[in-house]
């Protein structure tokens, strides 16, 4: 039987609205380096891809000064309006190239602080899992849904056993993510990550427990805390 080749995803279109600042939050720089760039050298220095996609806004103009563009593993295409867009980009730009039984795991350009030990669990835990799953992290806080007012109070307390929080990378089959994903789109069925579009195809991915540091660089205060969390590994 042929061995399922592996390849990587990351969605870097996003322009980091939320970031509020002078570029796309993946151009943004910790110890001198773009998050893109350590993003893609934590992950490509910890396991061995058959092959990487980068999806890239349309109006990118950082890309080319990047460590990454010199690297002859790592092919881009164009990102699309969502992220699941991005995604789903990248899978069809590697049409040429995967099989469908083969695995593809899309990591977050914004999560530079992912742990190789976490990478391996991942690939190890789903070696022979015929869908596939997610680093996930189980919730420790009491949850709160607040009003929508412009000053939020407590509307309910939600219970949290049983609540995971997703992080990425998310590893699925070719086949089945392509499928999934377009599947969503056809029915306008919102996904915000991939595991959300193979629960509306019907399936269960695998939650498998993540380390709590493998943050997404989404609001300006995460910025010095990725720094500091990557200044100790
Ligand atoms: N159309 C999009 C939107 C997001 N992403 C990527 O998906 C990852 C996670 O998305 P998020 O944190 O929401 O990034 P942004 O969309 O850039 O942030 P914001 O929502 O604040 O604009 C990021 O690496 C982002 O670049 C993407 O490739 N294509
Ligand atoms: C994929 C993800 O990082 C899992 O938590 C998250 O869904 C991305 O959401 P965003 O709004 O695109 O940042």
């Amino acid at each position: 039987m042929k061995h399922p080749k592996r390849w990587l995803i990351v969605p870097a279109a996003g322009i980091g609205r939320r970031m509020q600042a002078e570029c796309p939050k993946q151009y943004l720089r910790i110890q001198s380096r773009f998050i893109l760039d350590i993003t893609l050298s934590r992950l490509l220095d910890s396991v061995a891809f058959d092959g990487c996609m980068v999806s890239l806004n349309p109006s990118d103009q950082w890309w080319v000064s990047t460590e990454a563009s010199a690297d002859e593993r790592i092919s881009t295409c164009l990102g699309g309006h969502e992220r699941s867009d991005s995604v789903l980009a990248a899978l069809q730009a590697l049409s040429e190239r995967a099989s469908p039984d083969d695995w593809v795991l899309v990591h977050d350009a914004a999560r530079p602080c992912v742990h190789p030990a976490d990478l391996e669990r991942l690939i190890t835990v789903l070696a022979d899992h015929p869908v596939g799953g997610l680093l996930a992290a189980p919730v420790s806080d009491t949850l709160k849904r607040g009003t929508g007012s412009d000053v939020p109070e407590v509307a309910e307390t939600v219970d949290r056993r049983g609540l995971w929080r997703a992080l990425t990378p998310q590893m699925f089959r070719y086949g089945l993510l392509t499928e999934a994903l377009q599947s969503a789109g056809r029915e306008q069925h919102p996904v915000t990550d991939e595991s959300s579009a193979l629960e509306f195809f019907g399936k269960m991915p695998v939650l498998v427990e993540g380390r709590t540091d493998n943050i997404k660089v989404t609001v300006p205060a995460d910025l010095e805390l990725a720094g500091f969390l990557l200044s100790r590994s």
